[in-house]
């Protein structure tokens, strides 16, 4: 589903990405993970076409897409979701979802569409709350709802765009250990084919969610294993000072 091949960006004098390369096939739920700065977020900038790299291919479902913009992507399956929630929190839940889900489908963000895209949209919507378990929480604003809901809600919005590729930055920071485990489920069981690289802090969810795991330390990927290989990495030990043996 993405493949990455020999990826560098740097900011000034300051090397962020150095050679990065590694493939994500559909269905595979990879983490990445890293110390603070060791270039998670700019890496997920390039695959989504917020920035360029300085060198190196990125190719989305067999596409070379270096070049394509960020909105194009998103149209073709490539969603991400942000360390800051995009809510828009005056809006109730259904409404935040209907908005992607209408903008998927072509509609864009106006807010007269024809029926049949509203109804559609509004139906996704609810499906999607349904499934989280929020039906009873669709038509409040989500400025009132729960800070782990509205981390909920944030997912679902990604959801809603139909990805085929869903990169997670930090979803689950700040939310408590059921509440993270409950989102990341979520995104699991949405569907099988969809590809998903998370981006975490907390190593047990990383450890617990994903078929395999990648280590970014100062912009070098320099490990990329299953979670058992990566709790044995001599590197991946050192880059975290030892605390990875302890997640479990
Ligand atoms: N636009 C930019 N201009 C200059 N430096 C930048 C820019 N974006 C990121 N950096 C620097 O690049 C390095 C990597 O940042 P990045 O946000 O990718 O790390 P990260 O692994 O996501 O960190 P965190 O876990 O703290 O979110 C940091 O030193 C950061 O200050």
């Amino acid at each position: 589903m993405l493949a990455i091949d020999g990826v560098a960006k740097a900011f000034g004098g300051l090397r962020v990405l150095v050679d990065v390369s590694f493939a994500v096939g559909r269905g595979e739920t990879l983490g990445l993970i890293g110390p603070n700065g060791a270039g998670k977020t700019t890496l997920f900038n390039v695959i989504t076409g917020f920035l360029s790299p300085d060198r190196g291919g990125v190719r989305f479902a067999g596409t070379d897409i270096v070049g394509m913009k960020p909105d194009q992507r998103v149209r073709a399956g490539l969603v991400r979701t942000f360390q800051k929630s995009m809510v828009f929190p005056e809006l109730s839940a259904r409404e935040n979802i209907a908005l992607a889900a209408r903008a998927r489908r072509g509609a864009g963000y106006r807010w007269r569409s024809s029926a049949s895209v509203t109804a559609e949209a509004d139906g996704a919507a609810e499906a999607l709350l349904g499934r989280a378990r929020l039906g009873h929480r669709a038509d409040e604003k989500v400025g009132n709802l729960s800070y782990g809901d509205q981390r909920i809600v944030d997912v679902l919005i990604s959801l809603a765009m139909a990805p085929k590729l869903l990169l997670l930055d930090e979803p689950t920071a700040g939310l408590a250990r059921q509440e993270a485990e409950r989102l990341v489920e979520l995104v699991r069981n949405h569907d099988d084919e969809v590809a998903i690289i998370l981006i975490a802090h907390d190593l047990d969810i990383v450890f617990g969610a994903c078929d395999r795991v990648a280590v970014l330390d100062l912009g070098r990927l320099i490990a990329i294993d299953t979670p058992a290989g990566i709790r044995a990495h001599a590197g991946a030990q050192a880059a975290y000072l030892g605390t990875l043996a302890e997640a479990s």
